[in-house]
């Protein structure tokens, strides 16, 4: 059984908040002025924040599609995380941030729902990490023309789904960003 129970420390993940991905989904506006508040909340909880941000053919590094939304101003300190996977811990360097951090607690916020966030929070717990799902902190596109449901039942649904997680010595869980406490 793998978990991070030794680790005393939450950080606040915010993955692929960038142009490319959040442009055109679902709430984007509101989900991104709650990731900012998000963000706020977290440092003013001295609380780490941790950047993702994804590189791929359609969002090369550099790109305006790969900059993160214009309302999301990490600082110097943040360490930002590179990745090209779905999953933020694949072939990336988060695993080395966060132990430097002593972070045994996500917080994960960002995009997509129903790709990067899903992989996150499942990459996440199965490396022992707690993982928190902020249920208004999150968004995807409509993809029902490829058989998905409508994108509010995609977000709705993933926050029912992570509500029940459960595994051996982790917690899952889904709270507002009202709800927060870090
Ligand atoms: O959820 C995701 N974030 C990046 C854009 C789509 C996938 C990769």
């Amino acid at each position: 059984m793998t978990t991070l129970n030794d680790r005393p420390n939450t950080a606040l993940l915010v993955v692929d908040v960038q142009n490319g991905v959040v442009d055109g989904s679902h709430e984007r506006d509101t989900v991104v002025a709650n990731v900012a508040a998000l963000v706020e909340k977290a440092r003013q909880a001295e609380v780490p924040v941790v950047w993702v941000q994804h590189e791929n053919d359609g969002m090369k590094k550099g790109s305006p599609e790969w900059d993160l939304a214009p309302e999301l101003t990490p600082v110097p300190a943040e360490p930002l995380v590179e990745k090209r996977y779905g999953d933020s811990f694949e072939d990336t360097t988060l695993e080395s941030v966060l132990a430097e951090l002593g972070v045994g607690h996500l917080v994960v916020s960002g995009a997509q729902t129903d790709a990067c966030i899903r992989s996150t929070l499942h990459g996440a717990f199965a490396r022992g990490y707690d993982a928190t799902l902020v249920s208004d902190a999150h968004t995807t596109e409509d993809l029902s023309n490829w058989g998905a449901p409508p994108p509010a039942q995609v977000i709705a649904h993933t926050n029912l789904y992570w509500s029940h997680q459960t595994a051996p010595g982790r917690t899952a869980g889904t709270v507002s960003t009202e709800e927060v406490a870090f």
